[in-house]
């Protein structure tokens, strides 16, 4: 018997590993010893702990564990030592930290530190901090920890127009107040989280407008709509094909987790989209622009990718009516933040709460 524990609910597979059933128990596991000597189980496997260590929740495993000896059954605890690679993508702002009214404001929290930590000095855990934001600020914030290298795409490429998109920038500025402009190494971003609601957006349409008019025909540039903002940014910046890039470059990882809230972030929910609906077949991947347009020098093949389709978690932050290509979805950053420490069999401090996911499709 294989026994799994996720909150109250019990769930078991026979001995050649197929489903047997699930019940609910009680904090003393009452239900177990009944069914234990119901279908004479002789030896019981348990998940505990994480490849690298014990857990909390092997405190609370071994009263399950005494229930199984009070009985005679044979206990073999599992630790997963597996060597599977996985791939952990998040986006930062509205899915690491909440949002905020100034974006200096927008500090991970001391469970989201945790859980960096924890997840990055896993070897077998490539993680990416997907976003928008200047590589000084990630570096300030989280560049202590192991996370994959940065990646400047746009070092060959040709950012003449900054200066452009700034001047059209400062003129909806001076419009309004509260209102400011974010300079970066690879986009410029407009801000007017302050301003007044009405007139902000009224200001940001007509930004975009003229943005789209004059700048987007001639260069090689996209105007993202954020959350009361405007960013510009290369084209080969766009998040998808860095989750592709990124894919390409790693086609052995057997399981990814990517998170975010906003309309980027639906790029890499999208470039995620790997499979054909109902299949169970492996994905085979052409070189995406983000490989062949910033290295032209080299030839570049197809690779099959050896993740299946249900070891790839989409997951959406936010309202659970939100739109989204993401196959899963949470309500708040905290509760990203708690997936991962869950992940990684740790309790986020200052909350209880039950982790729940919603999976959004069949
Ligand atoms: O790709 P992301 O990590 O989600 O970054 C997107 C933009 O996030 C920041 O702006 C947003 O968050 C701020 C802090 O909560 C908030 O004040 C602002 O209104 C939001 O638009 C960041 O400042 C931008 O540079 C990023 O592009």
């Amino acid at each position: 018997m294989h026994v799994f524990r996720t909150n109250s609910v019990l769930k078991y597979l026979d001995a050649r590993g197929e489903a047997g059933g699930d019940f609910i128990d009680d904090d003393l596991f009452s239900n177990l010893e009944p069914l234990v000597i119901q279908l004479s189980v002789k030896e019981a496997i348990i998940p505990t702990g994480t490849a690298s260590g014990t857990t909390e929740r092997d405190l609370d495993l071994s009263k399950l564990i005494a229930v199984f000896k009070r009985c005679g059954v044979v206990v073999t605890e599992h630790k997963p030592s597996d060597t599977r690679t996985r791939l952990f993508l998040f986006d930062y702002d509205g899915t690491f930290t909440p949002i905020f009214k100034m974006p200096s404001m927008a500090l991970p929290s001391p469970n989201a530190l945790t859980a960096l930590e924890k997840i990055t000095s896993d070897p077998n855990n490539i993680v990416y901090i997907v976003s928008g934001r200047d590589q000084a600020f990630l570096e300030e914030h989280l560049g202590h920890f192991r996370v994959a290298a940065w990646m400047n795409f746009t070092a060959s490429l040709d950012m003449g127009w900054v200066e452009e998109v700034a001047e059209i920038f400062r003129y909806h500025t001076e419009r309004m107040n509260g209102n400011h402009i974010e300079m970066k190494k690879s986009s410029i971003t407009w801000h007017y989280r302050s301003s007044d609601p009405e007139w902000g957006q009224f200001q940001c349409r007509q930004c975009q407008d003229s943005l789209d008019n004059n700048i987007v025909p001639k260069r090689p540039i996209e105007v993202l709509v954020g959350k009361k903002n405007l960013e510009v940014q290369p084209i080969t910046v766009n998040k998808g094909e860095i989750v592709k890039r990124i894919l390409y470059q790693n086609p052995g990882v057997e399981f990814i987790f990517c998170a975010g809230d906003d309309k980027t972030d639906e790029d890499m929910f999208r470039a995620l989209l790997l499979f054909p609906p109902s299949s169970t077949s492996k994905a085979t991947m052409e070189p995406p622009l983000s490989v062949t347009l910033i290295d032209n020098t080299k030839e570049y093949g197809d690779v099959e990718l050896a993740v299946s389709p249900e070891a790839v978690f989409t997951t959406a932050v936010g309202h659970s009516s939100k739109r989204t290509l993401a196959s899963w979805h949470v309500t708040t950053p905290e509760e990203v933040v708690e997936h991962i420490l869950f992940l990684v069999g740790e309790t986020p401090q200052g909350d209880e709460g039950v982790i729940v996911s919603h999976c959004r499709s069949p």
